[in-house]
Parts: structure tokens; C-alpha cells; sequence
């Protein structure tokens, strides 16, 4: 039986590496078959990722009933409380050890959530593996999430070598660590202890040795006397008005701050970023989140000149 689903095409060449990704993304529709078409090989996806288009897919009936989840190492979070489709889940996939349930939404100053266990081993704490890095996680105690390693790779990829990077948000240190390959220097502070002890243990695990890791307020940042950053980021969405002076403050004339945020119609951090520069803004949506709701990233450059 054929059915329309989302997918990526991509070339031959590169439909492993991008297959890989999604798994570990928790983006590949794993319910269908991956197959080609012309010189491109079509990727079913789970969401309406960039770049993504219908197709017909054949279903995988051993698959097909296994229910939808995010897979962040050896964890799988379903959307539904639903034991006995835990229980086919765990069963389904080697690797995966434990099945949660999210109690909450994602809430508090530590953007954290309750989780239930449904199935496997009781624990909210794992290892995920994102482009060859390596990264603690424990879901109960500080935010992750792998839907923006695509994204971590993209800021990345706009690095000169040697930057001096800030990680305002830095969490257990996706960006921080990932940009920390070309940067010179990478400052990440987070307010959430237990973030900041995984970030610790995480510089170690990826031995990266210009990732200097703090305890610290955000808000504090601008008060230390820092030389000003290359690159600021800025991945708590919703903190926008609250923290953008201080990131242009610390970001040198001409520098970037790439600011996240959660919206429901394009431009909406515009009024707020004109309140702190005149320079070029590009924005773009990372992915959906809700009906009518967006992650949106804005690149901005820094002017400082006319302020
Ligand atoms: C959405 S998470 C992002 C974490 C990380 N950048 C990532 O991508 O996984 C936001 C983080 O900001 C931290 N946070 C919230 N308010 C803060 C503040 N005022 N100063 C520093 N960190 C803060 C939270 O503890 C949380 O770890």
C-alpha cells in the first residue's frame, strides 16, 4: 500500500550520511521505505523539515504500528501515554533502553519537563551522538533537545576559524561544543547547575579545551568586562526582550548573534532587534513546533555605529 508522506531527496552520495542523521535526529519515518528515484534517494521524514516534500512511500508493515517519538540517544519520548505501544517500541529497536512519557511541557527557568517511564530501564539520563560528538543528557534535570543539531551545524558552517563565541543559553552544550571546532574561544554560561555540570562532563567527554564553561546569569554577562564576542547565541526563545541588549552589548560591531525564538508569524522579534541595531537581519524557520507556531532563527549583524 502506497501513502503521501514528507521526505528529503537527496543525491545518492550523501543518502547515508543524511539517513544517520535523521535516525539520530529522530526525524527518519522509520513506519516507510527509503527508496530512489533517479539519481536521489527519498527519505521519509517524520515533520515538515526545510526542504522537505511530499512523496508515496510503501509502508513497513512490521513498522507501521509502532507510535510516533522523538529518539534522543538511547531514549525514545512518545507523544502518547500509552504502555502498550511503549512496550512494542522498546522491543522494536536494540538500542533503546528506556521509553518516557512528558508529564509537562517544556517549563520553569530551566526549560525542563516531568517524565513518566513507560517501558525499560527507569532513567532520563543518556548518551546522544551528534556529528561525531558525544553528549550526556539527562532529560529530568537540564533542556536537550536533538532537533537543532542540523541547525548547530549551520552556525558552524558561517565560522571563521578562531572566533570568540558566547553561549549565553548553552545548556549541557550542544552549540558550545559544536562551534568550539573552529572557534578560539567559547564562553557558555547557564543559571541551571546540573546543565552546567554536564556541560563540564561533556567538554571533557568531546576533550574539547577552549570551552570555558560558567555558572553564571546571562543577565551578569555584560558586567564581567569580556572583550567583545565574534558571535553571540542566543537559544532561549522567548527571552528575547529580555536578553538582546545584553547580547549586542557583547557582541563587537559587525559580529553576529544568532537569536531562537518561538513564533506564530514572521517578524515578530523585529520591533526588538531594531531596538538594539540597524544591521542586516536574515531569518529563517528551524522547524515546526506547533500548528501555527514556529522556532525561528535570526542571524543578525551587529551595528554599532549609528546607536
Ligand atoms: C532552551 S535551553 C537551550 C540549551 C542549549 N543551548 C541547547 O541548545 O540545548 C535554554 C537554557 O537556558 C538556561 N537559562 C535560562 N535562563 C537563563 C539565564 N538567565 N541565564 C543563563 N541561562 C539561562 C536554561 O537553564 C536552559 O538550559
Amino acid at each position: 500500500m502506497q501513502e503521501e508522506q514528507w521526505c528529503l531527496a537527496v543525491p545518492k552520495r550523501e543518502a547515508e550520511q543524511t539517513r544517520r542523521r535523521l535516525l539520530d535526529e529522530g526525524l527518519l519515518d522509520r513506519r516507510y521505505k527509503p527508496r530512489s528515484e533517479g539519481d536521489a534517494v527519498l527519505l521519509p521524514v517524520t515533520e515538515e523539515v526545510a526542504g522537505a516534500v511530499r512523496c508515496d512511500f510503501a509502508a513497513v508493515p512490521e513498522r507501521l504500528e509502532l507510535p510516533r517519538h522523538e529518539l534522543v540517544g538511547g531514549i525514545a519520548i512518545m507523544q502518547e501515554n500509552d504502555l502498550e505501544a511503549a512496550r512494542r517500541l522498546l522491543a522494536s529497536r536494540p538500542s533503546l533502553e528506556t521509553v518516557l512519557f512528558p508529564e509537562t511541557a517544556v517549563e520553569g527557568e530551566y526549560r525542563t519537563r516531568r517524565f513518566a517511564v513507560l517501558a525499560g530501564v527507569p532513567a532520563t539520563r543518556t548518551r546522544v551522538t551528534e556529528y561525531g560528538l558525544h553528549f550526556d543528557v539527562d532529560l529530568a534535570l537540564a533542556y536537550f533537545s536533538a532537533r537543532l543539531s542540523t541547525e548547530r551545524q549551520r552556525v558552524l558552517g558561517l565560522m571563521e576559524e578562531g572566533e570568540r563565541v558566547l553561549d549565553m543559553f548553552a545548556g549541557v552544550g550542544p552549540f558550545a561544543i559544536a562551534l568550539a571546532r573552529r572557534a578560539g574561544v567559547v564562553v557558555a554560561a547557564d543559571l541551571n547547575p546540573a546543565a552546567v555540570h554536564l556541560l563540564v562532563e561533556n567538554i571533557a567527554l568531546n576533550r574539547a579545551t577552549n570551552v570555558v564553561p560558567m555558572l553564571a546569569d546571562a543577565g551578569h554577562l555584560s558586567r564581567l568586562g569580556f572583550a567583545p564576542f565574534d558571535r553571540v547565541v542566543m537559544n532561549l526563545p522567548l527571552a528575547a526582550a529580555q536578553f538582546l541588549p545584553a547580547a549586542a552589548a557583547l557582541c563587537r560591531d559587525g559580529g553576529t548573534i544568532h537569536l531562537y525564538a518561538l513564533q506564530e508569524r514572521e517578524g515578530e522579534c523585529l520591533p526588538l532587534i531594531r531596538a538594539v541595531t540597524s544591521g542586516e537581519v536574515t531569518e529563517r524557520q528551524v522547524r515546526t513546533y506547533s500548528p501555527g507556531k514556529w522556532h525561528a532563527v535570526y542571524d543578525i549583524i551587529v551595528e554599532k555605529e549609528d546607536r
